[in-house]
């Protein structure tokens, strides 16, 4: 997918689509963004569907990829650019062929069994985590650098790293290999706004 360490942007778990898209268009503004992921949880379908309305087009008029968690058949039908999947969210090999020629990503928490199984089954990018503590939810599975060299040494399928990620403790992730680095409250929480958020993790990126 890349050269280089990108970062990859989750949305805070509740938002109100209008007053958040100009909150999102600040904050892909304000540097490099590979892709948003919507994450809504406990989210009716008909508010995930008016805040991919309302989200995606500023995603796209920016060039970055916007996919949608946890349902492969919705990001389907509304036209996103793929879905993130975890390990109870559905038939991975199921949305693999539904998701033809868009993105799957999947969970793998801190598992090597889980990773090569997810890229067997053709995801574009798996996902380890939890490298540190977060407040953003609450985690069963600690992931350590080890995982990220082991997995960019072996493979060329993309690996994104999530889990309590700021700009202050990014910099061994990078190192280590990982593509993508996936933040919520970094960017979200960041005291001087969003945009600051991802001017630091880009700056923190750069200088890994
Ligand atoms: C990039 C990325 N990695 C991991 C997750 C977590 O997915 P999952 O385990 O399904 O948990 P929820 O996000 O659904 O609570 C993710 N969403 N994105
Ligand atoms: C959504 C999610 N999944 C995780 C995992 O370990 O699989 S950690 C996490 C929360 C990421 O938010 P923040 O950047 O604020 O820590
Ligand atoms: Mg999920």
């Amino acid at each position: 997918m890349t050269e280089g360490c990108r970062l990859y942007l989750i949305t805070p778990p509740r938002l109100d689509p209008a007053a958040f898209r100009e909150t999102l268009a600040a904050a892909l503004d304000a540097g490099d963004v590979a892709c948003l992921q919507l994450r809504l949880k406990d989210a009716a379908q008909d508010d995930v569907k008016r805040a991919v309305e309302a989200l995606m087009p500023v995603c796209h008029a920016r060039d970055v990829a916007f996919i949608l968690n946890d349902d492969a058949i919705l990001a389907h039908r509304l036209g996103c650019d793929g879905a993130h999947l975890g390990q109870s969210d559905g038939d991975h090999a199921g949305a693999r062929m539904l998701l033809d020629g868009k993105i799957l990503g999947i969970t793998c928490h801190a598992s090597r069994h889980l990773a090569m199984t997810a890229g067997e089954q053709g995801a574009d990018y798996v996902a380890f985590g939890a490298f540190f503590p977060t407040d953003t939810k609450e985690t069963a599975h600690s992931a350590g650098t080890d995982l990220l060299e082991w997995w960019s040494e072996m493979m060329e399928i993309p690996c994104v790293a999530i889990g309590g990620i700021t700009a202050a403790n990014c910099a061994p992730l990078v190192r280590a290999g990982a593509d993508f680095l996936a933040v919520v409250g970094a960017v979200w929480n960041h005291p001087d706004g969003a945009a600051a958020g991802v001017r630091a993790m880009n700056a923190a990126i750069a200088a890994a």
